[in-house]
């Protein structure tokens, strides 16, 4: 079997073009644009090019974008002030604080400082709350973009059987909370599950969320199943002195196996950056008392 691939970067497009849709709705309502707040500390590479395209695309969609770059040495009293002037401002919508910060400060504390109705990353424990209770929130990016391309790949999700492998925070709970809430059977695996392959080789929809390059290898997937690789690790490449991307899942194998599979670069992390514009404009919605049907975009 050769699986089918799954394009998240064309289907990370058509919804920015929602977005931009709903965009331009909300800016003739509302008599402003929508605007999200995006806070880098540091100099990480990565990172600076993660919100260089968060502040393109979300021009792009028709929204205001608002940098803060704070040098690596920031204190996370002048960080947790910046936060607290971002809670304050109308024209603000949304508030993310790029991840991974410097090791001196508090992730959890930052996170806990943003207002849960403008957290557009879904990492605030209020947020977490609302998503394992099935209240209405804001659900972490790039799980929410996992679930969008499962569902539009596969339809209902309903009584699938679904391993997550890892267990983060940011991906791998958010994920299990959402295919429990897509009414899947979910197992959620991780470095001391015992006999991996085998939890892995009952699942019809597997989520590699694990950080380890490739290490799910096909001889793990049931034949047919879904496979979404979250896996952005970066290795040596075929030539001296550069680097290639690559997953959790060993493509090469697993595609021979699976019935779709999610390609890295290309799959999953597109759809990061486009579900936090669709958060964004949601959140805009939200905060201004504007009505939206969510369920839309
Ligand atoms: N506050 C947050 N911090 C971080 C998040 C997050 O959701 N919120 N996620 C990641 C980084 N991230 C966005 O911030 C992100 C990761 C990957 C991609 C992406 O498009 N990846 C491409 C490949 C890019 C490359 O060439 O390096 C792909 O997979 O095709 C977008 C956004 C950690 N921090």
């Amino acid at each position: 079997m050769t699986a089918q691939i799954i394009d998240g970067k064309a289907f990370a497009a058509g919804l920015r073009e929602r977005v931009g849709t709903v965009a331009a709705d909300f800016e003739a309502k509302a008599g402003r644009k929508a605007g999200l707040a995006v806070v880098l500390v540091g100099e990480d590479p990565a990172s600076q090019v993660y919100v260089r395209n968060k502040g393109k695309q979300t021009l792009a969609c028709g929204m205001e974008s608002f940098e803060h770059k704070l040098p690596a040495d920031t204190s996370e009293a002048d960080l947790l002030a910046v936060v607290e002037k971002l809670n304050a401002d109308p024209a603000v919508d949304g508030i993310l604080v790029q991840l991974p910060l410097p090791s001196h400060m508090n992730e959890q504390k930052v996170i806990a400082a943003i207002n849960p109705d403008k957290d557009v990353d879904g990492f605030h424990v209020v947020n977490v709350g609302r998503l394992s209770t099935g209240l209405p929130g804001f659900v972490p990016c790039t799980p929410l973009g996992c679930v969008m391309l499962l569902k539009d790949q596969l339809g209902s999700l309903s009584g699938l059987d679904a391993v997550v492998v890892g267990r983060s925070n940011i991906v791998g709970k958010p994920m299990a909370q959402l295919l429990i809430a897509e009414s899947c059977t979910v197992t959620v695996a991780h470095s001391r599950t015992q006999d991996l392959p085998e939890v892995v080789r009952r699942a019809d929809i597997v989520v590699a969320a694990v950080g380890r390059p490739e290490m799910v290898k096909g001889e793990w997937i049931k034949p047919g199943a879904t496979v979404i690789d979250v896996g952005i690790n970066r290795v040596p490449g075929a030539e001296e002195g550069k680097t290639r991307l690559v997953g959790d899942v060993d493509f090469a194998s697993a595609s021979e196996v699976a019935g779709a599979i999610t390609p890295v670069p290309g799959g999953v992390g597109p759809m990061t950056i486009a579900v936090l514009l669709r958060n964004t404009i949601v959140a805009a919605h939200r905060n201004a008392g504007i009505a939206l049907d969510e369920s839309t975009i």
